[in-house]
């Protein structure tokens, strides 16, 4: 059988890095960021409610001005709720229309708010990536060379990193002590196992 894994974490821990080393050992990735990038320009439906609730004016020439929707949102936790609800439906079926048409043993479905949208059901079990907050902290900064105001005020529309790990089946340790390559293959093993013996316990 198909397992459906998905694969989640704070902000930074690595989710992208660790998704990346799945999808070395052959195994079909669904990254539902850039999904959803995607389908703000490919689903009629999504852009019919964006242009009703946030204005006309957020498509110039049927792309969508993505600055503007993120001034409209940002600091207004009612306005990027909003947003999350009508961007979470789509991406939740288009990434069971994806899983749907894999034959891999397992597949993994990337997403930072896995929990936070309700596109946890459905799948047998979650990975998380757990690295301490610090270093999280550095890695984005230096990743997108973001001030540390930027990035704790992105961290601040999560939920908490750790109440996260404590939801998750499987947890990847990634901190400066911990291998994260070893990790994944012991947890490509158990789940290769589970999808020959059909086990979703
Ligand atoms: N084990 C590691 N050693 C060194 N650098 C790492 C490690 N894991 C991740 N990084 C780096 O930390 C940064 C954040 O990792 P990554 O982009 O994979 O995180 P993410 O959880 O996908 O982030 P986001 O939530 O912002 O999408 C990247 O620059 C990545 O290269």
């Amino acid at each position: 059988m198909v397992l459906k894994i998905g694969l989640t974490g704070g902000i930074g821990s690595g989710k992208t890095t660790v998704a990346k080393i799945f999808e070395l050992l052959g195994v079909p990735v669904y990254y539902a960021d850039s999904a959803s990038k995607r389908l703000y320009h490919t689903d009629p439906e999504l852009k019919a409610n964006l242009k009703m609730h946030f204005g006309n004016d957020i498509y110039q020439n049927e792309m969508l001005d993505r600055q503007k929707l993120a001034s409209y949102v940002f600091g207004d936790p009612a306005k990027l709720e909003l947003l999350n609800r009508l961007v979470h439906p789509p991406t939740i079926r288009d990434a069971e229309a994806w899983m749907k048409g894999q034959t891999a043993h397992y597949v993994i479905k990337e997403a930072a708010l896995l929990f936070e949208s309700g596109s946890v059901a459905g799948l047998d079990y979650v990975i998380g990536v757990q690295t301490p907050k610090a270093l999280r902290i550095h890695r984005v900064m230096q990743r997108d060379g973001a001030t540390r105001e930027e990035v704790l005020a992105r961290m601040a529309r999560q939920i908490d990193a750790d109440m996260k790990m404590r939801l998750c089946d499987y947890v990847i340790q990634n901190d400066e002590q911990s291998l994260i390559i070893p990790q994944v293959l012991a947890l490509h093993e158990r789940l290769l196992q589970k999808s020959l013996d059909g086990n979703t316990d």
